[in-house]
């Protein structure tokens, strides 16, 4: 659960972070979520982002991996996540299955490291939000202790903090109720700790960018199907997939792009109401 992973860069001031989010496989490669081919929508991603080029320094995978809990689903992700030439870590969402995600990974080689130093200036700190069984979010105690032990050795870096669930107003009431439950105490802990002012999510399947009291949330678009944002009851979007990249700089600012796949595919079915 500690251990540290260590990515000196010889790149200069700015460190770049992709983010990958809520791929939602299944084992099955013609499974579908909401009408959409998670598998095929995944691997087009990944596909776009090596189109791009590679000028990210790591990755992140923020959760929802998987749809059906089976092992074969984490093997679609790792599978597709060897394609591209950069270190990943990760954390897991509420339908995530940890014990088949942590064999998985370790099967592939992908880092169970949930602390990074990256380049000199950056830390990188990923929380297990996971509430077993419900869509709702929540950090234990143990979370809670070991961040504010963590921010406290690592203070002379900026921090980035990631965790699936969101912790604040989403916007979309039906989300919100499957929010981070105790945000007030992580807010409690990040008070203490003026570096860390960033937070990344997944599980809205959205972008977003907002404030929370000082501090920025970001959330980003699914691999597959896209929530509409400020809606009250379960709506889809019928926006292309998507990642995020963030730029971090050795000042602590952060520039921060949303991408999506072009064009009008993998299209949802507009009219589910649910999953
Ligand atoms: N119609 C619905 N109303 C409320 N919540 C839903 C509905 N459909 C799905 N959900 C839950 O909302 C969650 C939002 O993102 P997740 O992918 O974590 O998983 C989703 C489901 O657990
Ligand atoms: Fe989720």
């Amino acid at each position: 659960m500690e251990s540290l992973f260590q990515l000196p860069l010889a790149r200069g001031s700015k460190v770049r972070v992709l983010q990958i989010t809520d791929t939602h496989l299944f084992a099955g490669a013609d499974e579908t979520l909401l009408g959409v081919n998670t598998l095929k929508s995944y691997q087009a991603v990944l596909r776009a982002v090596a189109e791009r080029g590679h000028d990210y320094d790591l990755i992140v995978a923020t959760g929802d991996l998987a749809q059906d809990r089976s092992f074969a689903a984490y093997e679609r992700f790792t599978a597709g996540i060897a394609t591209l030439p950069a270190p990943c870590v990760w954390l897991p969402g509420n339908h995530d299955f940890q014990p088949a995600m942590v064999d998985a990974m370790a099967a592939a080689q992908i880092l169970p490291s949930k602390q990074v130093l990256l380049g000199e200036d950056w830390y990188v700190i990923l929380l297990d939000s996971q509430v077993l069984g419900v869509p709702h979010g929540e950090l234990s105690e143990y979370q809670l202790n070991w961040l504010d032990r963590s921010l406290t050795q690592y203070s002379d870096r900026h921090a980035l903090i990631l965790l699936h669930h969101h912790p604040h107003s989403s916007g979309c009431t039906w989300l919100d109720q499957h929010s981070l439950r105790n945000a007030h105490m992580l807010a409690e802990v990040l008070d203490r700790h003026p570096q860390a002012k960033t937070l990344l999510c997944g599980h809205i399947h959205q972008d977003l960018d907002l404030d929370w009291n000082g501090r920025r949330v970001l959330a980003s678009p699914s691999t597959c199907v896209q929530f509409k944002p400020h809606y009250t009851n379960f709506t889809i979007d019928d926006l292309a997939p998507g990642w995020r990249y963030l730029d971090l700089y050795s000042d602590g600012s952060i520039e921060t792009t949303v991408c999506r796949l072009e064009g009008d595919v993998f299209r949802p079915d507009m009219n589910s109401d649910g999953y």
